[in-house]
């Protein structure tokens, strides 16, 4: 697989927000959201070629027990050519977190090896058609990051969960942004919103902190 990071963090983000873990972060996105913070990962070529032994060695040798993160790119692309052995090894490094669109459903294979999905569907600002896949509102391991600038997107965000049948204790309203200014200016624009909502908010702890810097 090709594979553009391996680092460790703070999980800045979601359900699991604070948590010290090991990212990989794989190659690959067809999707191309126009906030996208990381389009250097669209590039199926991004990255170097590695296998699943040594992604999982690298990963290891950072030292970080308990949280393991597998982002990209979308890394539901990597379906039947190494996630689901990726996943299952990561696994004895702590519980696996996949960062996905929801746009494509895992196999069971995969399904079986991770803990948390991560899904961020995509809402009318993103500007592309990236439908949500019926598996994440059904599944039990499921947690949903809706990225909102202002209280329209938070409006949108509200009527997506209902539609979908998300369950709402499961809803994340998140930032779009890159800096800390922009972080804290966005927030401040959908507080009251999400109040009124009654929608969870959770910010960027790594864009709060550091900007849109690499292996953050
Ligand atoms: C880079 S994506 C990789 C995983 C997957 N492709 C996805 O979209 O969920 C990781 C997370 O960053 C979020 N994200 C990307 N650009 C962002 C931005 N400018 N502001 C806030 N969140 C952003 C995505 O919505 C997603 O939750
Ligand atoms: N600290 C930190 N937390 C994150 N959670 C999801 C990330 C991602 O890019 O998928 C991410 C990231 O890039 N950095
Ligand atoms: S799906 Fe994820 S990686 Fe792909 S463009 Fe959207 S935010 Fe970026
Ligand atoms: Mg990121």
């Amino acid at each position: 697989m090709r594979v553009l990071e391996i680092f460790a963090s703070l999980q800045g983000e979601g359900v699991n927000i604070g948590k010290p873990a090991v990212f990989v972060r794989l190659a690959g996105c067809p999707i191309r959201c126009a906030y996208c913070d990381t389009k250097y990962s669209w590039d199926y070529g991004a990255g170097v070629e590695m296998d699943v032994d040594d992604v999982v060695k690298k990963a290891a040798s950072l030292g970080v027990r308990g949280h393991v993160v597998v982002t990209g790119g979308e890394p539901l692309i990597w379906l039947g050519r190494g996630l689901e052995d990726l996943a299952c090894r990561l696994r004895k490094l702590g519980a696996v977190e996949v960062e996905t669109s929801g746009v494509y459903p895992p196999s069971a294979g995969l399904d079986r090896c991770v803990d948390y999905y991560d899904v961020s569907p995509k809402l009318s600002n993103a500007g592309v058609k990236a439908p949500l896949h019926p598996f994440y509102p059904s599944s039990p391991k499921a947690w949903f990051k809706f990225v909102v600038r202002d209280e329209g997107d938070v409006e949108e965000a509200a009527a997506y969960v209902e539609a979908r049948g998300i369950p709402r204790g499961r809803v994340f309203l998140m930032p779009m942004a890159e800096t800390p200014e922009e972080h804290a200016a966005v927030l401040r624009r959908i507080w009251d919103a999400a109040l009124r909502h009654g929608l969870r908010v959770t910010p960027r702890l790594h864009i709060a902190a550091w900007g849109n810097a690499r292996g953050r």
